[in-house]
Protein backbone atom coordinates (compact mmCIF):
# COMPACT_ATOMS: atom_id res chain seq x y z
CA UNK A 1 0.00 0.00 0.00
CA UNK A 2 1.21 3.26 -1.01
CA UNK A 3 2.59 5.57 1.58
CA UNK A 4 3.89 8.19 -1.02
CA UNK A 5 1.27 10.97 0.06
CA UNK A 6 3.24 11.67 3.19
CA UNK A 7 5.79 13.29 1.59
CA UNK A 8 3.98 16.26 2.24
CA UNK A 9 3.58 15.77 5.66
CA UNK A 10 6.99 15.28 6.00
CA UNK A 11 7.52 18.60 4.34
CA UNK A 12 5.12 20.40 6.79
CA UNK A 13 6.72 18.71 9.80
CA UNK A 14 10.11 19.84 9.29
CA UNK A 15 8.74 23.31 8.25
CA UNK A 16 7.99 22.86 12.35
CA UNK A 17 11.83 23.00 12.89
CA UNK A 18 11.94 25.99 10.41
CA UNK A 19 13.12 23.80 7.48
CA UNK A 20 11.78 24.58 4.44
CA UNK A 21 12.36 23.04 1.00
CA UNK A 22 15.08 24.03 -0.69
CA UNK A 23 13.53 22.27 -4.15
CA UNK A 24 10.95 23.69 -6.06
CA UNK A 25 7.55 22.45 -5.30
CA UNK A 26 5.92 23.64 -8.48
CA UNK A 27 7.14 22.86 -11.71
CA UNK A 28 6.83 26.45 -12.98
CA UNK A 29 9.82 27.21 -10.38
CA UNK A 30 11.21 23.88 -10.87
CA UNK A 31 11.85 24.78 -14.91
CA UNK A 32 13.01 28.44 -13.93
CA UNK A 33 15.59 27.83 -11.37
CA UNK A 34 17.04 24.35 -13.63
CA UNK A 35 16.81 26.99 -16.32
CA UNK A 36 19.24 29.50 -14.48
CA UNK A 37 21.39 26.65 -13.47
CA UNK A 38 22.09 25.08 -17.02
CA UNK A 39 24.55 26.80 -19.42
CA UNK A 40 22.38 28.53 -22.55
CA UNK A 41 23.15 25.66 -24.96
CA UNK A 42 21.98 22.73 -22.44
CA UNK A 43 19.26 24.42 -21.82
CA UNK A 44 18.38 25.16 -25.22
CA UNK A 45 18.84 21.78 -25.99
CA UNK A 46 16.84 20.06 -23.27
CA UNK A 47 13.82 22.98 -23.10
CA UNK A 48 13.60 23.47 -26.58
CA UNK A 49 11.05 21.15 -29.38
CA UNK A 50 10.68 21.10 -32.76
CA UNK A 51 9.11 24.16 -34.92
CA UNK A 52 7.78 26.81 -32.58
CA UNK A 53 6.98 23.85 -30.13
CA UNK A 54 3.53 24.37 -30.49
CA UNK A 55 3.17 20.37 -30.23
CA UNK A 56 5.13 20.35 -26.92
CA UNK A 57 3.03 23.04 -25.19
CA UNK A 58 -0.20 20.95 -27.05
CA UNK A 59 1.06 17.70 -25.17
CA UNK A 60 0.97 19.32 -21.62
CA UNK A 61 -1.83 21.18 -22.27
CA UNK A 62 -3.95 18.31 -23.66
CA UNK A 63 -4.24 17.07 -20.11
CA UNK A 64 -6.22 20.26 -19.70
CA UNK A 65 -9.09 18.61 -21.78
CA UNK A 66 -9.81 16.04 -18.91
CA UNK A 67 -10.77 16.13 -15.34
CA UNK A 68 -10.96 13.17 -12.63
CA UNK A 69 -14.69 13.02 -11.72
CA UNK A 70 -14.53 12.96 -7.95
CA UNK A 71 -16.33 10.04 -6.01
CA UNK A 72 -17.07 9.88 -2.43
CA UNK A 73 -16.92 7.11 0.81
CA UNK A 74 -14.67 4.68 -1.11
CA UNK A 75 -12.80 3.50 1.51
CA UNK A 76 -9.43 5.21 0.00
CA UNK A 77 -7.50 5.07 3.52
CA UNK A 78 -4.57 3.14 1.36
CA UNK A 79 -4.20 3.23 -2.05
CA UNK A 80 -2.21 0.53 -4.57
CA UNK A 81 -0.28 2.17 -7.02
CA UNK A 82 2.09 -0.86 -7.87
CA UNK A 83 1.89 -2.19 -11.46
CA UNK A 84 3.16 -5.40 -13.30
CA UNK A 85 5.02 -5.07 -16.42
CA UNK A 86 6.60 -7.94 -18.04
CA UNK A 87 7.07 -10.16 -14.34
CA UNK A 88 8.44 -7.27 -12.32
CA UNK A 89 6.04 -5.79 -10.03
CA UNK A 90 7.26 -2.37 -9.85
CA UNK A 91 6.61 0.05 -6.74
CA UNK A 92 4.78 2.36 -8.88
CA UNK A 93 3.48 3.24 -12.51
CA UNK A 94 6.24 5.93 -12.79
CA UNK A 95 9.60 5.41 -14.87
CA UNK A 96 12.26 7.50 -16.28
CA UNK A 97 12.15 8.54 -19.94
CA UNK A 98 15.22 8.40 -21.89
CA UNK A 99 17.49 10.83 -22.59
CA UNK A 100 20.19 11.39 -24.25
CA UNK A 101 21.91 14.46 -22.97
CA UNK A 102 21.66 13.40 -19.12
CA UNK A 103 25.06 12.76 -18.41
CA UNK A 104 26.12 16.60 -19.17
CA UNK A 105 22.77 18.00 -17.12
CA UNK A 106 24.69 16.51 -13.62
CA UNK A 107 27.70 19.36 -12.61
CA UNK A 108 30.14 16.49 -13.01
CA UNK A 109 28.92 15.04 -16.20
CA UNK A 110 27.65 12.11 -14.76
CA UNK A 111 23.87 12.30 -14.78
CA UNK A 112 23.41 9.23 -16.28
CA UNK A 113 24.86 7.44 -12.71
CA UNK A 114 22.89 9.59 -10.99
CA UNK A 115 19.87 9.07 -12.96
CA UNK A 116 20.62 5.60 -11.97
CA UNK A 117 21.05 5.85 -8.32
CA UNK A 118 18.13 7.90 -8.34
CA UNK A 119 15.83 4.95 -9.93
CA UNK A 120 17.93 3.31 -6.98
CA UNK A 121 16.20 4.91 -4.25
CA UNK A 122 13.13 5.25 -5.59
CA UNK A 123 12.06 1.76 -7.62
CA UNK A 124 11.27 3.77 -10.30
CA UNK A 125 12.58 1.99 -13.55
CA UNK A 126 15.59 3.58 -15.84
CA UNK A 127 14.93 3.85 -19.35
CA UNK A 128 18.77 4.51 -20.15
CA UNK A 129 19.20 5.94 -23.95
CA UNK A 130 22.05 4.75 -26.34
CA UNK A 131 23.08 7.75 -26.04
CA UNK A 132 25.26 7.99 -22.66
CA UNK A 133 28.50 9.32 -20.95
CA UNK A 134 28.53 6.68 -19.09
CA UNK A 135 28.35 3.16 -20.54
CA UNK A 136 25.48 0.97 -20.16
CA UNK A 137 27.17 -1.11 -17.99
CA UNK A 138 28.12 1.22 -15.37
CA UNK A 139 24.53 2.82 -15.41
CA UNK A 140 23.34 -0.75 -14.75
CA UNK A 141 25.91 -1.12 -12.15
CA UNK A 142 24.32 2.02 -10.23
CA UNK A 143 20.59 0.40 -10.60
CA UNK A 144 20.69 -2.15 -8.12
CA UNK A 145 17.84 -4.10 -7.66
CA UNK A 146 15.61 -1.69 -9.41
CA UNK A 147 14.81 -2.67 -13.54
CA UNK A 148 16.33 -0.64 -16.38
CA UNK A 149 15.28 -1.08 -19.93
CA UNK A 150 17.44 -0.42 -22.65
CA UNK A 151 16.48 2.25 -25.32
CA UNK A 152 18.11 1.49 -28.64
CA UNK A 153 18.38 4.33 -31.50
CA UNK A 154 19.34 1.44 -34.15
CA UNK A 155 22.08 2.40 -35.89
CA UNK A 156 22.78 1.42 -39.86
CA UNK A 157 25.56 -1.10 -38.97
CA UNK A 158 23.32 -4.45 -37.68
CA UNK A 159 26.25 -5.57 -35.93
CA UNK A 160 26.81 -2.93 -34.19
CA UNK A 161 22.88 -2.84 -33.04
CA UNK A 162 23.63 -6.54 -31.89
CA UNK A 163 26.38 -5.73 -30.21
CA UNK A 164 24.45 -3.05 -27.92
CA UNK A 165 21.62 -5.24 -27.40
CA UNK A 166 23.62 -7.92 -26.92
CA UNK A 167 25.58 -5.99 -23.65
CA UNK A 168 22.42 -4.72 -22.66
CA UNK A 169 21.28 -8.14 -21.93
CA UNK A 170 24.17 -9.00 -20.29
CA UNK A 171 24.11 -5.98 -18.19
CA UNK A 172 20.99 -7.35 -16.73
CA UNK A 173 18.19 -5.21 -18.49
CA UNK A 174 14.70 -5.93 -18.48
CA UNK A 175 13.68 -4.99 -21.56
CA UNK A 176 14.25 -3.20 -24.99
CA UNK A 177 12.85 -0.25 -26.15
CA UNK A 178 13.57 0.73 -30.20
CA UNK A 179 12.74 4.62 -30.45
CA UNK A 180 11.46 4.99 -34.06
CA UNK A 181 10.54 9.10 -34.25
CA UNK A 182 14.36 9.69 -34.31
CA UNK A 183 16.41 8.02 -36.95
CA UNK A 184 16.97 11.79 -38.10
CA UNK A 185 16.79 15.16 -35.96
CA UNK A 186 14.15 17.08 -36.60
CA UNK A 187 13.88 20.88 -37.14
CA UNK A 188 15.02 23.00 -34.02
CA UNK A 189 15.19 26.47 -34.04
CA UNK A 190 16.27 27.10 -30.55
CA UNK A 191 19.24 24.55 -31.08
CA UNK A 192 19.68 25.96 -35.15
CA UNK A 193 20.11 29.46 -33.53
CA UNK A 194 23.41 28.70 -31.22
CA UNK A 195 24.21 25.52 -34.02
CA UNK A 196 24.60 22.98 -31.46
CA UNK A 197 24.12 19.82 -31.22
CA UNK A 198 25.96 18.16 -28.02
CA UNK A 199 26.64 15.03 -29.72
CA UNK A 200 28.18 15.98 -32.50
CA UNK A 201 30.31 17.41 -30.10
CA UNK A 202 31.18 13.95 -28.92
CA UNK A 203 28.98 14.32 -25.71
CA UNK A 204 27.07 10.96 -24.86
CA UNK A 205 28.68 8.76 -27.32
CA UNK A 206 30.63 6.48 -24.52
CA UNK A 207 28.18 3.26 -25.43
CA UNK A 208 29.72 3.93 -29.06
CA UNK A 209 33.33 4.64 -27.81
CA UNK A 210 33.00 1.44 -25.42
CA UNK A 211 31.66 -1.03 -28.20
CA UNK A 212 34.31 -3.79 -29.92
CA UNK A 213 32.42 -3.49 -33.12
CA UNK A 214 32.10 0.38 -33.49
CA UNK A 215 35.99 0.54 -32.38
CA UNK A 216 36.91 -1.88 -34.95
CA UNK A 217 34.97 0.46 -37.57
CA UNK A 218 37.58 3.47 -36.73
CA UNK A 219 40.97 3.73 -38.35
CA UNK A 220 42.49 5.12 -34.47
CA UNK A 221 41.08 4.73 -31.39
CA UNK A 222 38.65 7.05 -30.10
CA UNK A 223 40.69 8.11 -27.31
CA UNK A 224 43.71 9.18 -29.84
CA UNK A 225 40.88 10.64 -32.63
CA UNK A 226 37.67 11.70 -30.68
CA UNK A 227 36.88 13.92 -34.10
CA UNK A 228 36.70 10.76 -36.43
CA UNK A 229 35.02 8.88 -33.93
CA UNK A 230 32.41 11.37 -33.64
CA UNK A 231 31.75 11.64 -37.59
CA UNK A 232 31.50 7.87 -38.02
CA UNK A 233 28.99 8.28 -35.10
CA UNK A 234 27.10 10.85 -37.16
CA UNK A 235 27.00 8.45 -40.14
CA UNK A 236 26.23 5.30 -38.72
CA UNK A 237 23.63 7.27 -36.01
CA UNK A 238 19.70 6.66 -37.96
CA UNK A 239 17.96 3.95 -39.67
CA UNK A 240 15.15 4.77 -41.46
CA UNK A 241 13.67 0.97 -40.52
CA UNK A 242 10.74 0.00 -42.33
CA UNK A 243 8.71 -3.00 -41.35
CA UNK A 244 10.17 -5.17 -43.08
CA UNK A 245 13.08 -4.80 -40.48
CA UNK A 246 10.96 -6.24 -37.87
CA UNK A 247 11.68 -9.43 -37.33
CA UNK A 248 15.70 -8.91 -37.50
CA UNK A 249 14.85 -6.67 -34.56
CA UNK A 250 13.14 -9.00 -33.03
CA UNK A 251 15.48 -11.70 -33.63
CA UNK A 252 18.14 -9.60 -31.85
CA UNK A 253 16.45 -10.97 -28.53
CA UNK A 254 14.64 -12.70 -26.11
CA UNK A 255 14.24 -9.84 -23.25
CA UNK A 256 10.71 -7.69 -24.14
CA UNK A 257 10.89 -5.09 -26.95
CA UNK A 258 8.83 -2.20 -27.08
CA UNK A 259 8.78 0.40 -29.59
CA UNK A 260 8.42 4.30 -28.78
CA UNK A 261 6.68 6.56 -30.56
CA UNK A 262 3.61 4.51 -31.96
CA UNK A 263 0.86 6.64 -31.91
CA UNK A 264 -1.40 5.12 -35.15
CA UNK A 265 -3.40 1.87 -33.80
CA UNK A 266 -2.84 0.45 -37.20
CA UNK A 267 0.74 0.42 -36.35
CA UNK A 268 0.06 -1.29 -33.04
CA UNK A 269 -1.68 -3.78 -34.37
CA UNK A 270 0.95 -4.34 -37.10
CA UNK A 271 3.64 -4.03 -34.16
CA UNK A 272 1.68 -6.67 -32.27
CA UNK A 273 1.32 -9.40 -34.90
CA UNK A 274 5.11 -9.16 -35.33
CA UNK A 275 5.63 -10.34 -32.01
CA UNK A 276 6.35 -7.31 -30.14
CA UNK A 277 6.07 -7.39 -26.29
CA UNK A 278 4.72 -3.89 -25.78
CA UNK A 279 4.41 -0.16 -27.20
CA UNK A 280 5.56 2.99 -26.24
CA UNK A 281 3.30 5.91 -27.47
CA UNK A 282 5.01 9.31 -27.65
CA UNK A 283 5.38 12.35 -28.91
CA UNK A 284 8.86 12.28 -28.18
CA UNK A 285 8.29 15.29 -25.84
CA UNK A 286 7.81 17.41 -29.08
CA UNK A 287 11.08 17.41 -30.24
CA UNK A 288 11.10 16.17 -33.00
CA UNK A 289 8.09 17.49 -35.50
CA UNK A 290 5.38 20.14 -34.70
CA UNK A 291 1.90 21.03 -35.63
CA UNK A 292 1.25 17.10 -35.01
CA UNK A 293 -1.13 15.55 -32.47
CA UNK A 294 -0.32 15.38 -29.12
CA UNK A 295 0.80 11.89 -27.42
CA UNK A 296 -2.49 12.10 -25.02
CA UNK A 297 -5.10 11.91 -27.74
CA UNK A 298 -2.81 9.28 -29.28
CA UNK A 299 -3.19 7.10 -25.94
CA UNK A 300 -7.18 5.74 -26.04
CA UNK A 301 -6.45 4.29 -29.57
CA UNK A 302 -3.24 2.94 -28.97
CA UNK A 303 -4.13 1.51 -25.83
CA UNK A 304 -7.42 -0.43 -27.43
CA UNK A 305 -5.38 -1.61 -30.37
CA UNK A 306 -2.65 -2.66 -28.02
CA UNK A 307 -5.79 -5.32 -26.78
CA UNK A 308 -3.83 -5.83 -23.55
CA UNK A 309 -0.56 -5.61 -24.24
CA UNK A 310 1.32 -3.06 -22.08
CA UNK A 311 1.95 0.65 -23.25
CA UNK A 312 4.12 2.79 -21.93
CA UNK A 313 3.12 6.56 -22.61
CA UNK A 314 5.15 10.07 -22.24
CA UNK A 315 5.23 13.44 -23.42
CA UNK A 316 3.49 16.62 -21.32
CA UNK A 317 3.49 14.55 -17.67
CA UNK A 318 4.10 17.68 -15.14
CA UNK A 319 2.01 16.56 -12.15
CA UNK A 320 0.39 14.28 -10.28
CA UNK A 321 -2.44 14.52 -11.62
CA UNK A 322 -1.29 14.04 -14.90
CA UNK A 323 -0.29 10.47 -14.09
CA UNK A 324 -3.37 9.82 -12.93
CA UNK A 325 -5.35 11.04 -16.27
CA UNK A 326 -2.79 8.71 -18.40
CA UNK A 327 -3.21 6.03 -16.22
CA UNK A 328 -6.98 6.45 -16.34
CA UNK A 329 -6.48 6.66 -20.61
CA UNK A 330 -5.15 3.17 -20.27
CA UNK A 331 -1.21 3.69 -19.86
CA UNK A 332 0.33 0.75 -18.03
CA UNK A 333 3.46 2.98 -17.08
CA UNK A 334 3.86 6.60 -17.42
CA UNK A 335 7.07 8.21 -18.40
CA UNK A 336 8.64 11.30 -17.07
CA UNK A 337 11.16 13.17 -18.85
CA UNK A 338 11.48 16.97 -18.82
CA UNK A 339 10.61 17.51 -15.05
CA UNK A 340 13.52 15.00 -14.10
CA UNK A 341 16.22 16.33 -16.05
CA UNK A 342 15.65 19.90 -14.24
CA UNK A 343 15.80 18.36 -10.86
CA UNK A 344 19.44 16.56 -12.19
CA UNK A 345 20.73 20.00 -12.95
CA UNK A 346 19.08 21.83 -10.25
CA UNK A 347 19.64 19.63 -6.92
CA UNK A 348 22.12 16.43 -8.42
CA UNK A 349 20.72 12.84 -7.75
CA UNK A 350 18.53 14.56 -4.90
CA UNK A 351 17.21 16.75 -7.13
CA UNK A 352 15.59 13.71 -9.45
CA UNK A 353 14.28 12.08 -6.03
CA UNK A 354 12.49 14.93 -4.96
CA UNK A 355 10.68 15.45 -8.74
CA UNK A 356 9.92 11.90 -8.50
CA UNK A 357 8.96 11.65 -4.58
CA UNK A 358 6.50 14.87 -5.57
CA UNK A 359 4.95 13.36 -8.58
CA UNK A 360 4.29 10.33 -6.66
CA UNK A 361 2.58 12.60 -3.77
CA UNK A 362 0.49 14.60 -5.97
CA UNK A 363 -0.57 10.76 -7.78
CA UNK A 364 -1.39 9.34 -4.37
CA UNK A 365 -2.98 11.92 -2.65
CA UNK A 366 -4.85 12.60 -5.97
CA UNK A 367 -6.61 9.50 -5.90
CA UNK A 368 -7.34 9.59 -2.43
CA UNK A 369 -9.35 12.02 -2.34
CA UNK A 370 -11.18 11.63 -5.07
CA UNK A 371 -12.14 8.14 -4.68
CA UNK A 372 -9.66 5.72 -6.43
CA UNK A 373 -7.99 3.30 -4.01
CA UNK A 374 -6.19 1.33 -6.94
CA UNK A 375 -4.96 1.91 -10.15
CA UNK A 376 -7.25 -0.76 -11.38
CA UNK A 377 -10.03 2.01 -10.07
CA UNK A 378 -8.63 3.90 -12.99
CA UNK A 379 -10.38 4.17 -16.16
CA UNK A 380 -11.28 5.69 -18.81
CA UNK A 381 -15.25 6.35 -17.06
CA UNK A 382 -13.55 8.16 -14.70
CA UNK A 383 -12.74 11.00 -16.82
CA UNK A 384 -15.05 14.00 -17.39
CA UNK A 385 -14.42 16.14 -20.59
CA UNK A 386 -13.79 19.80 -19.03
CA UNK A 387 -16.39 22.53 -20.59
CA UNK A 388 -13.76 25.06 -19.12
CA UNK A 389 -10.52 24.75 -20.51
CA UNK A 390 -7.66 27.22 -18.81
C1 LIG B 1 17.01 16.42 -23.65
C2 LIG B 1 16.23 15.24 -24.11
C3 LIG B 1 16.88 14.14 -24.67
C4 LIG B 1 16.15 13.02 -25.08
N1 LIG B 1 16.82 11.93 -25.55
C5 LIG B 1 16.13 10.82 -25.88
C6 LIG B 1 16.81 9.64 -26.22
O1 LIG B 1 18.02 9.56 -26.20
N2 LIG B 1 16.05 8.59 -26.60
C7 LIG B 1 14.68 8.62 -26.64
O2 LIG B 1 14.04 7.63 -27.01
N3 LIG B 1 14.02 9.72 -26.26
C8 LIG B 1 14.72 10.81 -25.87
N4 LIG B 1 14.04 11.92 -25.44
C9 LIG B 1 12.56 11.90 -25.38
C10 LIG B 1 12.06 11.41 -24.01
O3 LIG B 1 12.32 10.04 -23.84
C11 LIG B 1 10.55 11.64 -23.86
O4 LIG B 1 9.87 11.05 -24.94
C12 LIG B 1 10.19 13.11 -23.78
O5 LIG B 1 11.11 13.82 -22.97
C13 LIG B 1 8.78 13.31 -23.22
O6 LIG B 1 8.40 14.64 -23.27
P1 LIG B 1 8.42 15.61 -21.98
O7 LIG B 1 9.82 15.63 -21.48
O8 LIG B 1 8.03 16.95 -22.51
O9 LIG B 1 7.45 15.06 -21.00
C14 LIG B 1 14.75 13.02 -24.99
C15 LIG B 1 14.09 14.12 -24.41
C16 LIG B 1 14.81 15.22 -23.95
C17 LIG B 1 14.08 16.35 -23.28
O1 LIG C 1 17.42 15.12 -28.62
C1 LIG C 1 16.69 14.14 -28.68
O2 LIG C 1 15.51 14.16 -28.34
C2 LIG C 1 17.23 12.89 -29.17
O3 LIG C 1 16.89 11.90 -28.61
C3 LIG C 1 18.13 12.82 -30.34
C4 LIG C 1 19.24 12.00 -30.33
C5 LIG C 1 20.07 11.91 -31.44
C6 LIG C 1 19.77 12.60 -32.60
C7 LIG C 1 18.65 13.39 -32.62
C8 LIG C 1 17.83 13.51 -31.50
Amino acid sequence: MSGYGDYSLEIYLNGLNGVVPDLPMTYADLEARASAAMSPALLSYVAGGAGDEFTQRANAAAFGQWGLIPRMLRATGSRALSVDLFGMTLPSPLFLAPIGVIGLCAQDGHGDLATARAAARTGVPMVASTLMNDPLEAVAADLGDTPGLFQLYTPRDRDLAASLVQRAETAGYRGIVVTLDTWMLGWRPRDLSVANFPQLRGNALANYTSDPVFRASLAKPPEEDMPAATLQWATIFGNPLSWDDLPWLRSLTSLPLLLKGVCHPEDVRRARDLGVDGVYCSTHGGRQVNGGMTALDALPGVVEAADGMPVLFDSGVRSGADVVKALALGATAVGIGRPYAYGLALGGEDGIVHVLRSLLAETDLTMAIDGYPSIADLSPEALHRNAFRA
